[in-house]
């Protein structure tokens, strides 16, 4: 279990990561979800004892990061900014971090074949794509046997086979009863690996929900309906979470609260005619890119149009 309470982090004046609570439970895949500069990386980098916070606290397995004795059979973790002597092959990177720990050497073959590293283990970092960098970081990152991961970005670089792999890896390694935290500003890629969802904005909590729930309030969308008798079908529709607009003059409703089915049954009930009937869908992006859209640091402004003032 991976737990944070109040954990706050300012550089300067500027506070890039406010009051965050939160769990990340064992046995789930939970992602730490948020665009450019939200703050998870410095949210990562303070759980594992690499930035103090300016306040708040973290554990890990209950107790700080700090006070474990062998902190790689605790934790693994993968950060962006690796430091790997160039020079080393990938099995001596593996066997110099295992001597610190009292690793054998068949864990790091083990790791090696997980991390689908065995054709090049001999070869030296210098030569690694970014794509090979990510999986010996991964390697790395499992060779303690660790119950918990913290894993920043780490479909980064990788291709789409090692994006499937890193998704499948996750996931079994959940199954195993770990404790995974991951973290992506790719909704679409987080809502196929992730379970629970831990999503900040400028530093700030915005949503710590089940993907499930997520995907179920994305898919709240409207429901168009054209019909000649618009007044009749919004008195039937009508309900305390159900909001209708209409058109005037013309003969469309923008149903929200409610589905297309309960709209056409109710319509059908009472003879009522539709032309159209057309659900509207978020998608998941979207709703991440709606809960997000005040918090992004670094938008990309559209051009201005031509002759505009300056
Ligand atoms: N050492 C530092 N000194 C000053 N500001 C920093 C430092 N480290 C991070 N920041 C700022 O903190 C904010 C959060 O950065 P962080 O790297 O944690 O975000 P992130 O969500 O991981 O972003 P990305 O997805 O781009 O990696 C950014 O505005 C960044 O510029």
């Amino acid at each position: 279990m991976i737990r944070a309470y109040a954990l706050t982090k300012r550089y300067g004046d500027a506070t890039v990561v406010q009051d965050l609570d939160f769990t990340v439970r064992p046995g789930t895949v939970t992602g730490l979800l948020g665009p450019n500069g939200a703050g998870k990386s410095t949210t990562m980098r303070m759980l594992l004892g690499l930035d103090t916070p300016t306040r708040g606290r973290s554990t890990i397995g209950g107790r700080a990061y700090a006070t474990h004795s062998a902190p790689l059979t605790e934790v693994g973790a993968l950060l962006e900014a690796r430091s790997i002597h160039p020079g080393r092959t990938a099995f001596h990177h593996l066997m110099a971090l295992a001597h610190t720990h009292g690793i054998p050497r068949s864990r790091v073959e083990h790791v090696l074949g997980l991390a689908g590293l065995n054709s090049v283990a001999g070869k030296r970092v210098k030569g690694f794509s970014l794509g090979m960098g990510q999986r010996l970081g991964i390697a790395a990152a499992l060779l303690g046997d660790p119950a918990a991961l913290i894993l920043d970005e780490p479909v980064n670089g990788l291709d789409p086979e090692g994006v499937l792999w890193i998704r499948n890896l996750l996931r079994s390694l959940a199954a195993e009863g770990r404790t995974v935290l991951v973290s992506s500003h790719l909704m679409s890629e987080m809502a196929l690996t992730a379970d629970h969802l831990v999503v900040i904005g400028r530093g700030c909590l915005l949503a710590d929900t089940t993907v499930s729930a997520f995907t179920t309030a994305a898919g709240g969308g409207s429901v168009t309906v054209l019909t000649p008798r618009t007044t009749a079908l919004r008195d039937l529709l009508r309900g305390p979470d159900i909001e209708i607009t209409a058109t005037p003059g013309s003969d469309r409703l923008e149903v929200r609260g409610t589905d297309a089915e309960h709209i056409g049954r109710t319509a059908a009930a009472h003879a009522i005619p539709l032309y159209e009937l057309t659900p509207h869908t978020a998608s998941l992006e979207q709703a991440f890119m709606d809960l997000t859209q005040e918090s992004v640091d670094y938008r990309i402004n559209a051009p201005e149009p031509t002759g505009a003032p300056a």
